[in-house]
């Protein structure tokens, strides 16, 4: 693993970054394998990002989004991932739905969706119980409580290790979720983090020791790339 940490100056900085990042992601990708996957992340700070990322001029049909996580409501619900992300950038460009691989939330059943999407993702990359393959790139956000993805602190997801996907739990709400270890087994892991509150969950996932199911973005510690990108207010006083 290589870790890399850029603080940028200010959040519209922190977004171009990002989109630089993820565009010269998309090109190798495609160079080396004809496709680029990516998993998104939720929240708000990848909005101006996924808006950016709408106005280039990109091969949609070559380019296939999944994402890290989800809440378990329907697309059209305000607090859905999916829903987002086609209002700030799917629905802008070109890209054949069935690139879209949004996660399945209306089954009634977390357990049962995980398994849904898990299949689907097995399908796709044509692998087998038990494989973790590598997407290109996963986008990742972090709160303040230093969860990322729907990997929260001091729960039964952070356990799962045998999984694709699996039930995340926020105070009482089920979250769909990569695993940490298919997490890990992506090509390039990029986190875009924003904002003061976020600086004390920071230096504990950057301290050389702290307990990771207190702090789960400590798990995050992929065999290809991971990227902290942070803007001034998150990172100006870590110690790079
Ligand atoms: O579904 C979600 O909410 C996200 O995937 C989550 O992991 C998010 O990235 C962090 O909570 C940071 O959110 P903000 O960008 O809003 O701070």
């Amino acid at each position: 693993m290589t870790r890399k940490i850029e603080v940028l100056p200010d959040q519209k900085a922190l977004i171009a970054r990002a989109q630089e990042l993820i565009l010269s992601q998309t090109n190798a990708a495609i160079a080396q394998r004809g496709k680029f996957t990516i998993a998104l992340s939720g929240g708000s700070t990848p909005k101006p990002l996924y808006e950016a990322i709408a106005t280039q001029n990109l091969p949609w049909d070559k380019i296939h989004v999944f994402w890290g996580d989800e809440r378990y409501v329907p697309p059209d619900h305000p607090d859905s991932n999916e829903g987002m992300a086609r209002r700030a950038w799917l629905d802008r460009v070109d890209i054949p739905a069935a690139n879209i691989h949004a996660v399945p939330t209306t089954e009634g059943d977390p357990t049962v969706s995980a398994a849904k999407y898990e299949k689907e993702l097995q399908e796709f990359f044509n692998c087998q119980p038990g494989e973790f393959p590598a997407l290109d790139v996963i986008l990742l956000g972090m709160g303040d409580d230093a969860h990322t993805a729907s990997l929260f602190p001091h729960t039964e997801a952070l356990k799962v290790r045998d999984r694709l996907i699996t039930v995340g739990n926020k105070d009482g709400n089920p979250r769909i979720t990569f695993t940490y270890p298919f997490i890990n087994a992506a090509r390039c892991v990029i986190f875009v983090v924003a904002g003061a509150n976020k600086k004390p969950a920071l230096t504990q996932v950057f301290a050389p020791e702290a307990d990771n199911s207190t702090y789960p973005s400590r798990l995050i510690q992929p065999q290809g790339e991971l990227w902290w990108l942070l803007d001034a207010a998150a990172g100006d006083e870590i110690k790079l």
